[in-house]
């Protein structure tokens, strides 16, 4: 626009001396004969002109700069209003392939690897920090993807991780757009080996009760129950105050209020999965309690309730070296439990820092033997495990549990694919377990539906 302007202007300029040039030349040459006070009327009309076209031309064009310079705030003015407003309702934004690979710079920074694809880390138009899943082989129709979407990102609670949008095409990969949370998944901070580091005892409260209170909102406080189905230490996200935020909708269901169960195939995580569902017979807001059980007793222990200890490979014949020996650590917290000696079960990094309350580590225990027990009658609602946690109603001796431990976890990688189409078959590992620390058992084949 300046350089329009500028030739503009030399133009004019241009004009103007050669039309002083013509009537220098015809004063020369006609002196004062009437044509040559013809030619000066002409030639002076002609620059008075020239100077009032480039006088106009120089209001319309700072007039029309400071509109520009109006509409641009207003429009940013908008932009951000759009983007609060946005946030305020929760309306989740349908975004353009494009702008997710401007924001998260071409998936560069690379967050963590998941069953159902990749997560990136990414920074909005609008300065917003995001992590961008992009999810591969998504089997849903685009319909239900976008309205479990919006169902999901309708619910607003300070321990939910919320979604802020989602991008679909008619081919390649979907992504949903969650908010970015600081600290990473709660495994980086529970397990040995990890990122994160190791959280304190009072962390590891402070995360049990966050993740049961966005469970209990999920199941009691929604129009619709909200099943999460995908309770793991990798779906809980910790912020930079150590907070616990639940996340990672994927596979979550919405369960009418009159209806006891929904029917859906088996997908979720293996060693969190409650045996109900497991056997087929639907799903209810029980098998959250489930897995929220398993991931407290993970997060006392510091380490995973399922543990291979051997594999079994003395035997030449194919059916013995698919034997697997497994450590299931739940089993050890109720002996343990039962015999009074819970301080011997919580992670010893935290231990020997003496900071760990004894009663606490009963109550917690308490709450998740309660959690997993096999019949889902006898679990607590996520409700009565918030409050039994903030020691407002008593945590009552959990009854004993046979602990059925179901097949499913011998599958190799490969087979996992066939999840739905398996039978899992069920080992008891009760009373007649040779030794807490070796508690073994083998696991046989699955067999076809
Ligand atoms: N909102 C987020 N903010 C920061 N990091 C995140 C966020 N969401 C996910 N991550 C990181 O990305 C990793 C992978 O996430 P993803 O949800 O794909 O994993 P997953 O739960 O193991 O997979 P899935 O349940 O889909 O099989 C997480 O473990 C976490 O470290």
């Amino acid at each position: 626009m300046m350089m329009e302007d500028k030739r503009a202007n030399l133009v004019a300029l241009f004009i103007i001396i050669l039309l002083i040039i013509v009537i220098i030349i015809a004063r020369l040459s006609l002196k004062l004969s009437n044509t040559f006070f013809l030619i000066f009327g002409a030639d002076i009309a002609a620059i008075v002109a020239v100077l009032a076209i480039i006088i106009i031309r120089r209001r319309f064009s700072s007039r029309k700069k400071q509109l520009e310079r109006q509409l641009d705030s207003q429009g940013r003015e908008l932009r951000i209003e759009y983007s609060f407003l946005r946030k305020v309702v929760g309306v989740p934004t349908k975004f353009r392939h494009r702008e997710l690979e401007i924001a998260t710079d071409g998936f560069r920074y690379l967050l963590g690897r998941g069953g159902s694809g990749s997560v990136y880390k990414g920074i909005l138009s609008d300065g917003t920090a995001v992590a961008v899943k992009r999810i591969d082989g998504e089997e849903r129709g685009e319909k239900a993807f976008k309205s479990e979407v919006t169902a999901i990102s309708s619910v607003q609670h300070v321990n939910l991780v919320r979604i802020l949008g989602y991008c679909i095409a008619s081919t390649g990969p979907r992504f949903l757009v969650y908010e970015f949370i600081h600290n990473g998944s709660l495994d980086k901070w529970i397990f040995r080996g990890r990122s994160g580091g190791c959280l304190s005892w009072e962390s590891r409260c402070r995360v049990a009760i966050d993740v049961a209170k966005a469970l209990s909102y999920l199941h009691h406080d929604c129009r619709s129950c909200i099943l999460h189905l995908d309770v793991k230490p990798e779906n809980i996200l910790i912020d930079e105050n150590y907070g616990a935020l639940v996340s990672d909708f994927g596979l979550s269901k919405l369960k009418g209020r009159e209806e006891s169960k929904v029917v859906t195939s088996i997908r979720g995580t293996k060693g969190y999965l409650a045996p109900e569902w497991l056997l087929e017979n639907g799903v209810s807001e029980k098998c959250d309690v489930y897995s929220y059980g398993m991931v407290v007793l993970e997060i006392i222990g510091g380490r995973r309730n399922i543990h291979v200890v051997d594999e079994s490979n003395n035997s030449t014949t194919d059916h013995t070296s698919k034997r697997k020996k497994f450590q299931f650590f739940p089993k050890i917290v109720l002996e343990k439990f039962r015999e009074g000696k819970v301080m011997e079960i919580v992670d010893e990094r935290i231990v020997d820092g003496g900071r760990v309350n004894e009663s606490e580590v009963m109550r917690m225990i308490g709450v998740a033997l309660w959690c997993i027990q096999e019949k889902p009658k006898l679990r607590p609602t996520m409700a009565q495990v918030v409050e039994m946690l903030q020691g407002r109603i008593q945590v009552e001796d959990p009854p004993n549990t046979q602990m059925l431990i179901v097949d499913l976890l011998s599958i190799d990688d490969d087979e996992n694919q066939n999840l739905q189409r398996v039978r899992p078959r069920f080992h008891q590992i009760g009373g007649d377990c040779p030794s807490t620390s070796s508690c073994s058992f083998a696991f046989s084949t699955i067999l076809p539906r």
